[in-house]
């Protein structure tokens, strides 16, 4: 501005001094030619001026800009010197550091932690799940200018430590249930169940205050509790030991007592939050007792589940039977005809169940079918079915599919017996066609759960779905028979497979539910006849038990001949052989499935668990008795996958 002031003076100036020398010459000067060339003399010397006056101009302009250039880096550099802010430039593909600003320095100063790639990309990462990045015991917040390659750490210790007491201070609601009370106290006199009643109370009450959390007590066998989510976090870190403790003390007193807990947290919206936790507590019942299911107040959210470190506790109770019962009746009397359905290959337990269920329908004056796909047909199935059908009522209503789908109105029902996974089901396209489904059980519970259910029956500790179907017909209160001394004996045989006649997993109900059904005519003999093992399977069994090896303390595994392929029941058969050896904990039966994938059968006693190691390997089942296809992968893998996660159970 004053350069273009003082070039404007200075034009002006001379402009004026032309005028009055060129006015003075004018006067001065009478020839022509000697004014011209006073002029043009005098005008070439105005020009030099001028210009020289310009040149001096720019360059005093150019230092001018060189100067604010200067001032401007040093003070950007002293910014990067000194600001609280880390700036660190990264390669692109590698994301080695390339420059950082001494700030940077300052942060990993003194700690373990160093600069590197890695670092970098776990920035990178944590940038993206809006993360903090510790260092020592300070955080830093991040930002990422992706296009540069630029990262911005600021100090974010306090913020970091505000966000982390919000999520902490997030509402946790419990609810706690006595597995097995009922049963475990139904003998007792007034004054072992005052005791037994008050080691829960107190047992509960010294925990709960220990860890600053509110307990209600419902009744006896029934507590919620209140707390928040750092408390939880404590107790999920510790994963739940409450269980282990309270199993073990109260086997002390002699009652075989576990807990289970269902557990939700969340902002706000407590009701749902409660419901949340009551639903979770139903989960870890079904899945067997004595575990904790913990799950966010949060759509998507999964899940997590703690303990089930032992075996299925009988958490049936009549009143239970009998209300499902009553429901079922009526579901089914607004329904116009029924269909049951068990998993794909159906085994003697699903068919046996579908049986049974038939007759609960025919009971309540309902028409309902068996179905089943000549497909997926194993050979005792096959057999029952041949029997059934030289009896008319077995004509018409065990049915195949094709068959079946024809009757289906717009109000049937279909009640899945033996599995409640869908994608388990024998036909996922029959199912879908359902708008009311029932699901009678004897697994546990997991997600890929019917969502148009509209009851279920679920008891893991019943032997077999046979059983609980049976045990659903005792309390039907029609008194009639209805069943034919086939169909009882098919329901038997049922629960003869699923307990290996009788000698796993039975309680006091399964001999009920057997006792019942011979009262209904069940025949031994028929049943002999159906479960034959025919010699060509024997063989094949044989086959994959010779393979058998340990690989690890009690624990044998064995590998079918690679080049012949199997089907489930003798991998299955396998393995039930196995575990009957002297020494053994637990089984594992691997063989290529004709359906390409491998398939392993797994079976344990004695307290080991298998269904978690199933569970791992993208299976699942019952403690004792699971089972898994691995789909893609070579058997060398497979098996040694399988070891390394055997081995890892037995460590814990
Ligand atoms: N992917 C899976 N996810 C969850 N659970 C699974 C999965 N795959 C299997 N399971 C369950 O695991 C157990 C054990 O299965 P298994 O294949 O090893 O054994 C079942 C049958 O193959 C077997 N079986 C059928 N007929 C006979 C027979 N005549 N003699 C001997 N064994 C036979 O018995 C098992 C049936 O068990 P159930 O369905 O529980 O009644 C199993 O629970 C799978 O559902
Ligand atoms: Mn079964």
């Amino acid at each position: 501005m004053q350069e273009n002031d003082r070039l404007t003076r200075f034009i002006i100036a001379m402009m004026v001094i032309v005028q009055i020398l060129q006015t003075a010459g004018l006067f001065l000067f009478e020839e022509k030619r000697i004014i011209f060339v006073y002029l043009l003399v005098l005008n070439i010397v105005i020009s030099i001026l001028l210009l020289r006056q310009a040149r001096q101009n720019q360059i005093r302009r150019f230092n001018f800009i060189r100067k604010i250039n200067d001032e401007a880096e040093n003070s950007l550099n002293a910014t990067l010197d000194n600001m609280p802010i880390g700036v660190i430039r990264y390669t692109a593909e590698s994301f080695e550091p390339e420059w950082f600003n001494p700030y940077v320095d300052f942060i990993y100063r003194g700690n373990e932690s160093q600069l590197t790639a890695k670092t970098i990309q776990d920035i990178v990462v944590r940038a993206s799940d809006e993360g903090y990045l510790a260092v020592g015991d300070r955080k830093y917040s991040i930002r990422i200018d992706e296009e540069k390659k630029l990262i911005y750490l600021a100090e974010a210790t306090k913020e970091a430590e505000l966000r982390g007491d919000y999520n902490d201070a997030r509402a946790v609601i419990g609810a706690i249930s006595v597995d097995n009370y009922d049963d475990a106290t139904d003998l007792l006199s007034d004054a072992e169940r005052i005791k037994i009643n008050s080691f829960i109370t107190s047992f509960l009450e010294d925990f709960t205050k220990e860890k600053n959390i509110y307990l209600r007590r419902l009744n006896a066998e029934r507590y919620y509790f209140f707390s928040d989510y750092k408390t939880l976090s404590f107790l999920m870190e510790d994963k739940f030991s409450i269980l282990n403790e309270f199993r073990t003390l109260s086997a002390e007193q002699g009652s075989p007592l576990t807990l289970s807990i269902g557990v939700s947290y969340g902002f706000d919206d407590f009701p749902n939050i409660g419901r949340v936790s009551q639903n979770n507590l139903e989960l870890a019942q079904v899945r067997g007792g004595d575990q904790v299911v913990v799950r966010e107040n949060a759509q998507n959210a999964h899940p997590v589940y703690f303990g089930g470190n032992s075996e299925s506790v009988s958490q049936k109770s009549r009143t239970r039977a009998r209300a499902v019962a009553t429901a079922l009746k009526t579901i089914m009397t607004e329904s116009d005809n029924v269909f049951i359905m068990g998993h794909r290959y159906p085994d003697m337990d699903a068919f046996g169940a579908g049986v049974a269920m038939k007759a609960f329908a025919n009971m309540t004056g309902k028409e309902a079918f068996v179905v089943y796909d000549e497909e997926q047909l194993l050979p005792d199935v096959s057999r029952a079915i041949e029997m059934l059908n030289q009896t008319e009522d077995g004509q018409s209503h065990i049915l195949r599919l094709q068959t079946a789908k024809k009757h289906k109105k717009a109000n049937s029902l279909l009640i899945m017996v033996d599995h409640s996974k869908t994608a388990q089901t024998l036909n996922l396209d029959f199912y879908k066609s359902f708008g009311k489904v029932v699901v009678i059980d004897h697994h546990r519970r997991d997600e890929d759960f019917p969502n148009q259910a509209l009851l279920s029956y679920i008891e893991s500790s019943a032997s077999s779905a046979s059983e609980l179907s049976v045990e659903l017909l005792q309390f039907h209160s029609s008194g009639r028979r209805w069943m034919s001394v086939p169909a009882a004996s098919v329901v038997l045989a049922g629960i003869s497979m699923d307990t290996k006649g009788f000698t796993k997993s039975t309680t006091s109900r399964t001999f009920e539910a057997a006792a019942y059904l011979r009262s209904q005519g069940a025949d031994n003999n028929l049943i002999k006849s159906m479960m034959a093992t025919d010699f060509e399977d024997y063989k094949q069994v044989n086959e994959i038990v010779l393979q058998a090896e340990m690989v690890a303390d009690k624990m044998v595994l064995s590998v079918a001949p690679e080049d012949k392929k199997y089907d489930s029941v003798t991998t299955a058969k396998a393995a039930d052989t196995l575990i009957d050896m002297a020494g053994v904990q637990a089984a594992f039966a691997l063989s290529h499935h004709p359906n390409g994938y491998i398939s392993i059968s797994a079976r344990s006693f004695n307290g080991f668990n298998v269904q978690s190691i199933m569970e791992e390997m993208g299976g699942g089942g019952h403690f004792n008795s699971s089972a898994a296809q691995i789909y893609e992968k070579p058997m060398a893998e497979v098996k040694a996958d399988l070891i390394q996660i055997i081995k890892n159970h037995q460590e814990n």
